[in-house]
């Protein structure tokens, strides 16, 4: 039997001045398949489209469709910008049920200082969705939402075929379950800048040894040509079955679709708690248990990595220690170990003071040192200058919360831009004053290997 939930709510004015009634219902389903339910929406939500995973695995969201977007260019303000309109819109919504909870789901890019061109060009630094279908797995339930923000008072035949469209996209979600997808076909590929990127190493070491930074993370893409046009449910589907230990993320804007499977947490907020993660320092998996051991057991000895871990504990600390009490911090890093790739990691969690958001956190915590450097201005002043590359989402914030402050942003790591039929996959490291332009280079490509394998792609080591 179907539950329902429905809603409606009306909020004052939006910030055009005009009243907009936000409608709302949710129905609990049969479990069904979130990437079946995003495949269903290929031919009317091509575009506006979004789909997450936590690491976990405890927490699914599929978005079809925009019934409210909120996007803005601030280059200060982004944050606060985002936070004010979603509290605005859902300020009369009913709250204490989570599966009720309209959810915000979107970005911010890395840096909105960074204006150069190419597959990022008109992005907004701010992007977020409020589906118009909002399918939530949780706890072995299945929920799926309508969303409508109108100017009509009188919306119950719009909302009554948007009631039809659901039926429609669940039965279908249900029909489409068992399909399979392949691998696209990639015809080539280059690395963009190689020569500049393996020069910008020594320009930031000696800038390092000069004492302008402490640690300035240097990331470059790797550009992709397929054979044809490459569809967002083909790509999800393949890092969904690659990528099992990592958050998994889709967003889409027009003819972009932005993708990954990223370790690592920039801050989740669950009823009041806060969680971060440290996420730097690197080395490949061994091909043995024996020898990824013992790459697992240098790493953790290596003094250039515990550097590069170090700048970022520190600093996640300093922001908990602002925004939280009751701060716990291990002393020393662990293991994380990934399909390619194992890092240094150390969790950080403590419970939010009254007046700190998820938002807010994220806006002290961007960009960490696992993603930027140290001095945070300093650094992000080095990647202005010695990366030709603009980073879009890549390195950067990207998740959902709901109207109770509750949410998780992952930071967008082992990911890449699929505009039709290329594709701009992203990789980088922290760059300390004792970091080799080759072993560097080399760890871009352990870390390229994911959206790579996913991609259909080889690197010819
Ligand atoms: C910048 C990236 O990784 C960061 C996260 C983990 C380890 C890192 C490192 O060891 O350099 C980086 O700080 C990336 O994957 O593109
Ligand atoms: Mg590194």
């Amino acid at each position: 039997m179907q539950q329902k939930w429905y809603q409606a709510t009306e909020i004052e004015v939006d910030s055009l001045g005009q009243n907009l009634h936000f409608y709302m219902e949710t129905i609990e389903v049969s479990r069904l398949s979130a990437l079946a339910f995003y495949a269903a929406g290929e031919e009317r939500y091509k575009g506006e489209r979004f789909y997450w995973q936590n690491r976990e695995k405890t927490m699914t969201l599929v978005g079809l469709g925009h019934a409210h977007t909120i996007q803005n260019n601030a280059k200060n303000d982004r944050f606060d910008e985002v936070e004010a309109e979603w509290k605005h819109l859902t300020k009369n919504c009913v709250k204490g049920q989570a599966e009720l909870q309209p959810i915000l789901f979107g970005g911010f890019t890395f840096d909105p200082q960074n204006n150069v061109d190419g597959e990022w060009t008109d992005f907004p630094e701010a992007y977020f969705a409020l589906a118009t279908f909002q399918l939530v797995l949780r706890d072995d339930k299945a929920y799926v939402s309508i969303h409508l923000v109108t100017k009509e008072k009188q919306a119950q035949e719009q909302f009554e075929a948007l009631r039809k469209v659901r039926d429609h996209l669940i039965h279908a979600a249900q029909v489409k379950e068992l399909k399979t997808y392949s691998k696209p076909e990639m015809t080539s590929y280059f690395e963009p800048y190689k020569e500049p990127y393996l020069a910008s190493i020594d320009q930031v070491t000696a800038l390092i040894k000069e004492k302008k930074a402490d640690k300035v993370v240097i990331a470059r893409s790797l550009a992709l040509q397929f054979k044809e046009q490459v569809a967002s449910p083909q790509i999800l589907s393949q890092i969904i079955h690659e990528q099992p230990e990592s958050y998994l993320f889709g967003l889409e804007r027009h003819e972009l679709l932005f993708f990954g499977a990223s370790p690592e947490r920039l801050v989740k907020v669950e009823n009041g708690h806060a969680y971060s993660s440290c996420v730097a320092g690197s080395i490949k998996r061994g091909k043995t248990a024996d020898e990824d051991e013992a790459y697992g057991q240098s790493l953790l000895n290596d003094p250039k990595n515990g550097g590069e871990h170090q700048y970022v504990v520190d600093m996640i600390a300093d922001i908990f220690r602002k925004n939280c009490f009751n701060v716990q911090i291990p002393n020393g890093p662990r293991l994380l170990k990934i399909r390619d790739i194992q890092h240094l990691y150390t969790p950080v969690e403590g419970q939010l003071d009254n007046d700190a958001t998820i938002l807010q956190l994220t806006k002290y915590l961007h960009p960490t040192p696992a993603l930027g450097g140290v001095p945070r201005q300093e650094a992000l002043a080095a990647i202005r200058k010695y990366e030709p590359m603009n980073r879009g989402l890549y390195a950067a914030p990207i998740g959902w919360m709901d109207a109770e402050g509750n949410g998780e942003f992952a930071v967008a790591i082992r990911s890449a831009a699929l505009i039709n039929d290329k594709a701009y996959l992203y990789a980088g490291g922290g760059i300390v004053a004792d970091s080799e332009p080759q072993s560097e280079y080399d760890e871009t490509l352990v870390k390229f290997r994911p959206m790579l394998r996913a991609l259909g792609g080889q690197l010819h080591e």
